[in-house]
């Protein structure tokens, strides 16, 4: 029986010849089904192609008996469940580089058009208008085009922003000095780039921290008159707080390929005449939609060759002998690296992972790439994962290295983990205690002992006496429950540590309070 592959979104014809080369793979094209109609679908199949249309939810996954994998002709994964994916053993690759040159392109097509007003001049003309007063423009020369994240396409865009002659100032996490002055940019906080660009362009994945990044809040900050670009995914922006902004004057433009909910007709934003809009197309051309379909294709056919894939997205590379020995750790060699990324906002650029005591023994690099993974998750979501970790933590130029010793200081095993920034270094070490389960036991040089569940708050603060109880009269004021509370210090009247468990998750503001108090030096709230 051929391998059976759904094609469920448009593809280029051209892209898919891998599989139609291959003896082994059967193709059926079927685009625009609805969910119902997937759900019944679906059962037939080894393997699905989409784009960015079809949704690939869980109740899609649980219906799809055979499937054994999902391409995604494209970057953005958001559209697939991926846990629900990984939960069923499926595989997901995406072709992550083969669109970079469309959506770039596309952007700076955006901001040209919207700097100049052409889709409005046009408009007009088609409606037999001659208009030259209403469609002035302005240069794109000398004015600073602000870039939040630069990964592959944002690079892309300040690349040739500069070749506009464009100041380009940028904000990602992994954003260095170094790395902005090769690129001949400037680089700053996200607040930086609000404040100082002419022209505002987004390119983040769409994750919890991205949702909704430029909002009501940031609108205000930015400059009367800025004008603002989205080719990368609906939800970035606040659409509602963009149409406040242009109404109100403070925005001048807005060029959107992509919306919240998709297709996006009917919109008051489609009512402005500031307002610039394509259908996501940013990845629609010959080219890229050719190179995205034969990657995903040559990552198909090797699959079901038993070949390694190139992009995957999802996949677990564990062999079974090592699993059972490694597999109880999984869960707190990934905590460890999100607690870790929790404690520095500057560009990661070292971890250090020591086994200690009986883990030494086995091949740990699938914990290694859970707790890199774990680190570099806050800022690239559903991007990173244990198979691709490492390979992201190379491309952002982060080293990974990894110690073992026999010895664990009293512990059967002890996984320290240690991230250096250019100007920090933090280490979280933790165990499992048999028949307890895991525990934080070490958070810098302090010493700890804490479950890594729920929501956890680590403050640093002054050893003197009335900090612990301004901090629990704030939280009580919050209404904020403490479950457990544990604190560190380093010599009395020294540096001190809370770490606490509380019931809610802490918000923003309530952080904001609690770092205003007195001989309070830092709060990080960590979900774990
Ligand atoms: N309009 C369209 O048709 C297309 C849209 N896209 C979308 O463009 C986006 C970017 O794609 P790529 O550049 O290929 O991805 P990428 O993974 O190479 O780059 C994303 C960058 O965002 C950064 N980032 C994550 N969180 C951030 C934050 N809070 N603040 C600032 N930066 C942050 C990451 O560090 C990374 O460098 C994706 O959402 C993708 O789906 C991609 C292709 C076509
Ligand atoms: O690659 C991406 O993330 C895109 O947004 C492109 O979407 P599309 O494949 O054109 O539906």
């Amino acid at each position: 029986m051929p391998i059976q592959v759904l094609i469920s979104d448009p593809l280029s014809e051209d892209g898919i010849y891998p599989l139609q080369q291959a003896t082994n793979i059967q193709i059926e094209v079927a685009t625009g089904l609805n969910e119902d109609a997937l759900l019944e679908k679906i059962k037939d199949f080894d393997a699905l192609i989409v784009r960015s249309q079809t949704q690939v939810t869980r109740k899609v996954i649980e219906a799809a008996e055979k499937l054994k994998m999902i391409g995604r002709a494209g970057v953005g994964v958001d559209n697939i469940d991926l846990e629900a994916a990984t939960e069923h053993g499926i595989i997901v690759v995406n072709a992550p580089d083969g669109n970079t040159n469309s959506a770039a392109e596309h952007t700076i097509a955006m901001l040209t058009a919207l700097a100049r007003k052409i889709p409005q001049a046009f408009n007009a003309l088609k409606n037999g208008i001659w208009d030259r007063k209403t469609f002035i423009g302005v240069e794109l020369k000398n004015k600073t085009l602000g870039i939040i994240g630069l990964g592959r396409i944002g690079a892309e865009v300040a690349a040739r922003a500069k070749g506009q002659r464009m100041n380009v100032i940028a904000y990602d996490p992994f954003l260095t000095k170094e790395k902005a002055q090769k690129m001949g940019i400037d680089f700053g906080t996200v607040d930086d780039v609000i404040r100082a660009a002419d022209f505002i362009t987004v390119h983040t994945p769409l994750l919890k921290e991205t949702k909704h990044l430029l909002n009501k809040e940031a609108f205000a900050a930015m400059k009367d008159g800025v004008q603002i670009i989205n080719c990368a995914r609906g939800g970035i922006i606040d659409e509602e707080a963009l149409y406040d902004a242009i109404v109100s004057g403070k925005v001048a433009g807005a060029a959107l390929d992509v919306f919240e909910t998709e297709p996006f007709l009917d919109h008051k934003l489609l009512t402005l005449p500031q307002v610039i809009a394509t259908p996501h197309l940013g990845a629609s051309t010959v080219e890229a939609q050719e190179s995205v379909a034969i990657d995903v294709s040559n990552d198909i056919v090797a699959f079901f060759n038993g070949d390694p894939v190139r992009n995957p997205v999802n996949l677990p590379s564990v062999s079974k002998d090592v699993l059972s020995k490694i597999e109880p750790f999984f869960d707190l060699s990934e905590k460890l690296g999100v607690f870790l990324s929790r404690m520095t906002n500057e560009a990661v650029e070292e971890i250090n992972i020591k086994y200690a005591g009986e883990l030494a023994n086995y091949d740990v690099r699938a914990l290694t790439r859970n707790t890199v993974k774990g680190i570099l998750k806050r800022n690239l979501g559903s991007h990173v994962n244990d198979v691709n970790a490492k390979f992201m933590a190379d491309r952002f130029g982060v080293k990974v290295n990894e110690h073992k010793t026999t010895t664990a200081k009293g512990f059967l095993h002890l996984i320290t983990v240690e991230l250096l920034t250019a100007t920090t270094t933090h280490r979280v070490a933790g165990t499992l205690l048999n028949g307890l389960g895991a525990r934080i036991v070490k958070v810098d040089d302090y010493v700890v002992d804490i479950v890594p569940e729920g929501h956890l708050l680590y403050i640093e603060h002054k050893d003197q006496p009335g900090a612990i109880g301004k901090v629990g009269t704030l939280l009580a004021m919050e209404n904020i429950n403490i479950a457990t509370m544990q604190v560190g210090r380093s010599a009395a009247g020294g540096d001190a540590i809370m770490m606490l468990t509380v019931d809610n998750v802490v918000q923003p503001e309530e952080i904001e309070r609690l770092i205003a108090l007195e001989d309070i030096f830092a709060v990080k709230a960590i979900d774990l």
